[in-house]
């Protein structure tokens, strides 16, 4: 394949890569070919073509008049699960979607303003479809491989960190949240989560990054869930204000979704009630959920403000705040609407509520911005911040534009032939633009691969609705626009494809991070051509970070480019990420503390007096 674009980068090695791309893809799927499923076969009767599909019917109503009510302070205090109070009114199961929370039939319980607690009156959230719920004690949840985390890099920065812990049994987490961590299957905890749960638990704000798939969801709920069921909290005001005691944000509407599943689970029969709020959905749903009563509430911030400004949630007695992918939620896009939320409608100031944020990248820019919602807090980070992690093979594919669909063709039936695809493997490919992913979504149907889309001009319904289809196998490949880039955690994806690489490089650590999760492998290919020059060096770097194989012509064509693509080393250790406090005024160390550890929390570096403790000025537990 010679090209212009390819003209211009050194010779020989690119025509073998670019001569033989399909083989190459092959080999490396074949390498995850364990696990085989037939092959669904094209069922045309239940595609629609992408612009027949149904536009979302809104269904807002209008805001009703109410004044915000003032926080009222009457103790009660938490001694597990209020007995009796589940004892009248039924259940009725969860309304179809897959987010949706459990809807208790009997109405408001007992007292008004969001005391519905006790024993979940809802589903089970660990039953399966004939509501049988396996026993708890059970094996260890088989696909997650320990050994992937072992030796770990862990650096904690900020005053006085607290130790990790090295079991759940080490943490006290109380009785009902142990019940469902075993429930869970979670036999240990991940390196972020002995790290993370301890300073949470100590009432520090945390500042946490850690890879993609490393259980940080549960790093920020247990603790969460943890201090409310053991918090003397106050009695909500009666009315139709909600006052949640925690506030969870998110990026996405699939993304909440999902966070608000596992927290129900974390939260089952501990007295602890989670709600969802996003947008997309009808909201008087929500509203009514809401109105029962709500101790966490995880939300996306357009609809949150949306609740606010309707005055029926109140933020005022906020006792906890995690932003998770905090850094794309203080980004350009999400930061006015968050500051919003957490500076302007009344919620606790940092000091009286405790914050915590996580992500899988962090860059300098935003830490300082996050910096501003934190009080006194811990910078953690678990592994290479904002780097992949080294169970995802990746691969670089020269591809040019007009080739890139023969060439994904090439690709899925190199996969089909190995074996390589079905339920157990999925695949997701990802693309720059809502009609890009119509179209591609189309274009494979049409040629005999089962796919579906997710991107932001669907409604939410479809949205949820491909989403189950690709997690079920009936679709195994899923189109995607970077709606799907953060957080999902789908499992059996075994191959990401970046048909269009993304202008920024964390953008591509988090769409490939949608595989390897939770200690299993993955494999990542990425279609490289000259419109995605500007990621050359970045991608180059975090390729050899990783212990990748960079190809030749990528390395050249690196040195060549002009940066772009937000170089992630940009002013830090050769790792990024790291501390921002640690260069300028607070990198002379002064009450600093730096800690290095591996995994297993028994530190190999660690002393007082910051920054110059390592002498070199590099954190001696990165190398
Ligand atoms: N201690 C544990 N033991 C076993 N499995 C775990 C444990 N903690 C989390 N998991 C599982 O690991 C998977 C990944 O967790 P999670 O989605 O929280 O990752 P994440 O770090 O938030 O990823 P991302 O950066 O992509 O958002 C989930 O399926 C979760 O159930």
């Amino acid at each position: 394949m010679t090209t212009s674009w390819a003209d211009s980068v050194a010779a020989s090695e690119e025509e073998a890569v670019a001569a033989a791309p399909a083989p190459a893809a092959a080999a490396a799927a074949a390498k995850f070919s364990s696990d085989q499923a037939s092959q669904p076969r094209p069922t045309r009767r239940t595609y629609v073509p992408p612009h027949l599909r149904s536009r979302p019917q809104s269904s807002v109503a209008p805001a009703p008049p109410s004044a915000a009510a003032p926080a009222v302070i009457d103790r009660v205090g938490y001694g597990g699960p209020p007995a009796g109070s589940w004892s009248t009114g039924g259940f009725r199961p969860d309304a179809g979607r897959s987010g949706g929370g459990h809807v208790p039939a009997g109405g408001r319980n007992g007292r008004g303003g969001g005391r519905d607690r006790g024993r979940d009156r809802g589903v089970n959230p660990f039953a399966d479809k004939d509501g049988l719920e396996q026993g708890i004690v059970g094996q260890e949840n088989a696909a997650i491989n320990f050994d992937a985390y072992e030796d770990i890099p862990v650096e904690a920065t900020g005053n006085n960190v607290p130790p990790p812990a090295g079991t759940f049994a080490d943490i006290d987490l109380g009785e009902a949240l142990n019940l469902n961590i075993q429930r869970c299957k979670y036999v240990k905890p991940t390196p972020i989560q002995r790290h993370a749960i301890p300073i949470s638990l100590a009432g520090r704000d945390l500042m946490a990054c850690a890879q993609t798939g490393s259980g940080k969801t549960a790093a920020f709920c247990f603790p969460i869930i943890s201090g409310i069921m053991r918090g003397r909290y106050v009695q909500r005001p009666r009315g139709r204000t909600a006052y949640p005691l925690a506030l969870i944000l998110s990026p996405t509407r699939e993304l909440s979704i999902q966070i608000h599943e596992e927290a129900r689970k974390f939260s089952y029969q501990t007295g602890v009630k989670a709600v969802v709020a996003y947008g997309g959905a009808p909201i008087n749903q929500q509203l009514r959920e809401l109105e029962r009563g709500v101790d966490i509430l995880v939300a996306t911030p357009g609809r949150l403000v949306d609740l606010l400004e309707r005055a029926r949630v109140s933020l005022q007695i906020i006792k906890y705040l995690a932003l998770d992918e905090a850094d794309r939620m203080l980004d350009m896009g999400f930061e006015p609407q968050i500051r919003k939320i957490v500076e302007q409608t009344g919620m606790p100031p940092c000091g009286l509520r405790q914050t915590m944020l996580f992500s899988a990248t962090f860059p300098k820019e935003i830490q300082r911005l996050a910096s501003d919602f934190l009080s006194n807090y811990i910078y953690l980070t678990v592994g290479r911040v904002g780097s992949s992690t080294d169970l995802i093979v990746q691969r670089v594919e020269r591809v040019h534009e007009s080739d890139k669909r023969s060439h994904l063709m090439d690709l899925l039936h190199a996969q089909r032939e190995n074996g390589f695809h079905g339920k157990q493997a999925l695949t997701l490919v990802f693309v720059e633009t809502k009609r890009g992913a119509d179209s591609l979504e189309n274009w494979l149907y049409t040629n005999g691969f089962p796919a579906t889309s997710i991107h932001g001009d669907r409604s939410q319904q479809e949205r949820e609705l491909a989403l189950r289809s690709f997690k079920s196998g009936r679709t195994p490949i899923l189109v995607a626009t970077d709606v799907a880039a953060r957080g999902l955690d789908i499992p059996h994806v075994a191959h990401v494809i970046n048909f269009d690489l993304p202008n920024d490089i964390d953008d591509y650590v988090h769409r490939i991070g949608r595989t390897g999760r939770a200690g299993n492998t993955g494999l990542a290919t990425a279609f490289f051509n000259e419109n995605s020059s500007s990621l050359a060096r970045p991608l180059a770097e975090l390729m050899q970070e990783a212990n990748q194989e960079v190809p030749a012509w990528l390395t050249h064509y690196a040195s060549r480019s002009h940066g772009g693509g937000r170089s992630r080393r940009s002013g830090g250790s050769r790792f990024g990420g790291r501390d921002f406090r640690r260069e300028g005024s607070f990198n002379r160390g002064t009450d600093y503390y730096g800690g290095g550890y591996n995994s297993t929390g028994h530190g190999v570096s660690a002393g007082y007096g910051g920054y110059g403790v390592y002498g070199t000025g590099v954190t001696s537990a990165w190398e």
